[in-house]
């Protein structure tokens, strides 16, 4: 079965301003946490991410779930369709289709003059521009009458919009029902295929493949109102590192579990449903019903961790954060929870995103792990695939760094040199002030991230002299 994308980032940045050291500063420096991200995570898969601490796996998380504004890229969520949500972006981008080309016109004549330096805000709203762009109009980007297109769009738009309504209360046992389904769903292949006709006339140009296949309807995280970002944050939820700091000491666990489902209006506060609808969570996390009045302190650590994943779980999430999510705890509670996670990932039809310096725990629930340095991405393939062949000399250094005899011990402190700043980091390759096998090339030129094997990316120059 193929696999389905849930989250996809592309050239993902974000820099943290760097408070001013002196009065006569005159540049503006940034930590680059994320710089420059490109990976998917695939429903009902677990994704681990590694790294030494401080190369960005928190940001990345959070980025994610837009708890920061991303100051580049994007970040697209399949778990719904813009038909489903429709949310006011697709709309205004539709109806001003030339203004928006106009803006990422623009913006490509500005990357020109630009020189992007190196301590500077990055210049790339050209990349992001078209991929928002590219996604709402595919190849009609390149359309020569973007009224004409914006207006085809727009009726596809409506009627797949019609066929999202219906569909959610499609009886097709009922006549009416299932007619007024099906005739949406000819009034939207009609308009698929007027689309079609449009696209014929943009087919020589130059880039028209590249933006046809952005062509999808997965919701632009970066392009939504602060309101429709709050309502989705249900779909999107977080378990942090340290259950004890994250969990509001003067609220009962009750409390705490039902807050986002009061504010997300799912239930009355103080309601008989309410109480049976927490108890119920809680069981599922192995917490007993009469945990309920209890505060955070009177519960151990493991306990109040699966305090933290119940809160998560409260809004029914497709897609949960683990940052650090076991770290804290000791190594054979760690294993419960992790079990719990487990569990739950089955029974709920979740996806994770793992995030832990950890690899041995990583390696332990992860189908897929990534591997970070100093804010970027060096290395992505399935879990199996990076034990059992390495290919970027940071992952083969971190995975030398496990001790094999020692299980309580597993910090990844053992590679040599230290990390560099994020603020200034190394030219080209980032990471070969400290690599063994480092070239004249990587210090001049940054490695292309690229699939070397199927699922396998690597961002290496090692690996493109072997082609
Ligand atoms: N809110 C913030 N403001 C400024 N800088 C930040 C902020 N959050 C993170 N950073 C910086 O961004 C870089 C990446 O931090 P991040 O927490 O994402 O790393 P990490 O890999 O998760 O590390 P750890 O495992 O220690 O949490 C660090 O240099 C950090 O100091």
């Amino acid at each position: 079965m193929a696999k389905e994308k849930l989250i996809e980032v592309t050239n993902l940045k974000q820099y943290f301003p760097v408070k001013k050291s002196s009065w006569f500063q005159k540049e503006q420096l940034y930590v680059k946490a994320n710089d420059g991200i490109s990976i998917h995570i695939n429903k009902g898969e677990t994704y681990g991410l590694v790294g030494e601490s401080g190369c960005g796996k928190s940001t990345l998380g959070r980025v994610i779930l837009q708890l920061y504004p991303q100051t580049q890229g994007n970040t697209v969520y399949y778990g719904r369709t813009i038909y489903e949500y429709q949310p006011q972006y697709v709309e205004r981008v539709l109806k001003n289709l030339d203004k928006e080309i106009g803006k990422y016109k623009k913006a490509v004549e500005k990357a020109k003059t630009d020189t992007n330096s190196v301590n500077n805000f990055p210049a790339d709203d050209a990349d992001r521009l078209f991929h928002q762009i590219a996604r709402l109009t595919g190849g009609l980007f390149y359309a020569s009458d973007l009224k004409a297109a914006g207006d085809a769009l727009l009726e596809e738009y409506h009627a797949g919009c019609e066929v999202a309504k219906l569909a959610e209360t499609l009886d097709v046992n009922n006549t009416a029902s299932r007619t007024a389904y099906e005739a949406a769903e000819k009034k939207q292949a009609d308009c698929r295929a007027k689309l079609d006709k449009l696209k014929e006339a943009c087919k020589s140009h130059e880039g028209f493949d590249k933006a046809e296949s952005l062509w999808d309807q997965g919701i632009d995280l970066g392009m939504l109102t602060r309101e429709e970002g709050r309502v989705l944050r249900q779909d999107l939820q977080i378990i942090f590192q340290d259950p004890y700091s994250s969990l509001n000491p003067r609220m009962t666990v009750g409390q705490i579990i039902s807050e986002a489902l009061v504010a997300h209006k799912k239930f009355k506060k103080g309601s008989q449903e309410l109480e049976d609808y927490i108890i119920d969570i809680m069981e599922k996390c192995g917490l007993d019903k009469y945990f309920i009045h209890r505060y955070p302190h009177q519960f151990s650590g493991g306990q109040r961790q699966r305090i933290g994943i119940a809160r998560a779980l409260a809004l029914n999430p497709k897609f949960i954060v683990c940052d650090e999510a076991v770290s804290a705890l000791d190594v054979s509670i760690q294993s419960q929870v992790i079990n719990l996670l487990q569990d739950l990932k089955e029974k709920e039809d979740l996806t994770y995103l793992f995030i832990s310096h950890d690899l041995s725990v990583v390696k332990y629930i992860s189908d897929r792990i990534g591997v970070m340095y100093l804010g970027n991405m060096v290395e992505s393939a399935p879990s199996e695939r990076i034990f059992k062949n390495p290919k970027h000399p940071y992952t083969i250094a971190l995975l030398e760094a496990i001790p094999t005899t020692e299980p309580d011990s597993k910090e990844l402190a053992i590679l040599e040199g230290d990390i560099p700043s994020p603020v200034n980091p190394p030219t080209g390759c980032k990471f070969h002030t400290r690599c063994k096998h480092a070239m004249d090339i990587c210090k001049a030129e940054c490695p292309r991230w690229r699939e070397v094997e199927p699922e396998h990316w690597v961002a290496c120059h090692l690996l493109d002299n072997n082609e």
